[in-house]
């Protein structure tokens, strides 16, 4: 028998997340959690972003009150399509419940310990005996803020050792945003990569302009940092369209929100999608049948934060090292979009 419990919450991020849907200030989501009959523990995640295809908050937490508090197996593999983000989340927890080791019982430090784990060492010896190792920022990408506030934010970033940034596109009109491109562009040291991300906010002529400006920038004799990507250059409806401009030049292209659920990404890739594909796992739907899509199709996969807790992170993350092929940095550089996490987390889990 497992019981399960969910909070609500509510997170202000210290710096707007603009973006050509607008601007976002606050992620609010739900965490789970799962107890079995021996007092073993999992933690899980419902962090929606509707605007990309996945449930609203007021769903999620609709679904969630009318479960009994008794969660069986059999629910949460039957959580309908429209729900990605619970089933991302209770799966997850799901999963940890049977992560634990035969026989292993559950005390209070271990039940925290799992928690720990998942800030990846950064709260105090009380709950971690051993500091886990979080994953080096040479292979994570950090969000870089959109417009010219770029130009001032790489730095810092590059010295706790980014080695990849993504910036946004398609939120102010396209001839600014390429000046700031040529600085930004001529001021990273070479040796690192630069992702655009337009959230689709591009017309076509603009997709082009940015695409043919991507192959033909020069370095001025000196080495240039690498574009590895643009983002979703046009709207979810334009596929065809990113299909053609796929073939019609270098840069590679990206789609973000053409995939954003499981639904999404089978019928893109079925369209003949063979470029990159951003995985966003907390909203994409259910992590066995992504592994089972994964493993049946080699994409070319870069995994996204949806701008979760640690809780949701660490499940996402377990995700990217499983189904990662190409080595490309994981797209959860998004530390300094929000206040230090690790307080604010063990003090809601703790009075779950
Ligand atoms: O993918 C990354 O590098 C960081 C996460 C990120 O950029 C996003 C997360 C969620 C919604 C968007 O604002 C944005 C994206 O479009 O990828
Ligand atoms: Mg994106």
């Amino acid at each position: 028998m497992t019981i399960f419990k969910f909070r609500p919450y509510r997170r202000r991020f210290v710096r707007t997340v603009s973006t050509s849907h607008g601007k976002w200030d606050i992620r609010d989501g739900i965490i789970l959690c799962f107890t079995d009959e021996s007092g073993r523990v999992g933690w899980g995640e419902i962090a929606p972003i509707s605007w990309f295809g996945s449930e609203t908050i007021e769903q999620a937490l609709d679904f969630c009150r009318q479960l009994p508090a008794q969660i069986t197996e059999e629910t949460i593999f039957s959580i309908p399509d429209e729900l990605p983000a619970c089933q991302f989340g209770f799966e997850s927890a799901w999963e940890e419940v049977g992560r634990w080791g035969d026989g292993e019982t559950c005390t209070e430090r271990s039940r925290w310990r799992s928690l720990s784990q998942r800030s990846m060492g950064r709260w105090g010896d009380e709950f971690l005996p051993s500091a886990q190792c979080p994953i080096p920022n040479a292979q994570l990408s950090a969000l870089l803020p959109a417009g010219k506030a770029a130009l001032n934010q790489w730095e810092s970033l590059w010295q706790q050792g980014y080695r990849t940034f993504k910036w946004k596109i398609g939120v102010d009109v396209v001839a600014n945003e390429l000046k700031i491109f040529e600085s930004l562009i001529h001021t990273l040291p070479a040796g690192c990569k630069l992702r655009l991300d337009a959230n689709g906010g591009l017309s076509y002529e603009e997709a082009n302009l940015w695409l043919w400006t991507c192959d033909n920038f020069k370095g001025n004799g000196k080495q240039t940092p690498e574009i590895e990507f643009i983002e979703q250059p046009l709207p979810v409806e334009q596929f065809q369209g990113m299909l053609e401009l796929s073939m019609c030049y270098g840069t590679a292209i990206a789609l973000d929100e053409s995939i954003a659920t499981l639904t999404q990404l089978t019928a893109c890739y079925q369209q003949g999608w063979r470029q990159i594909f951003v995985i966003k796992p907390g909203i994409i739907g259910s992590p066995s049948r992504l592994r089972k899509f994964c493993q049946e199709n080699k994409i070319d996969a870069v995994f996204s934060s949806v701008f979760e807790s640690a809780i949701g992170r660490v499940a996402a993350l377990k995700l990217a090292a499983e189904l990662s092929l190409n080595n490309r940095a994981v797209g959860f550089g998004i530390d300094h979009f929000f206040e230090q996490e690790d307080t604010w987390l063990l003090s809601l889990c703790k009075n779950l």
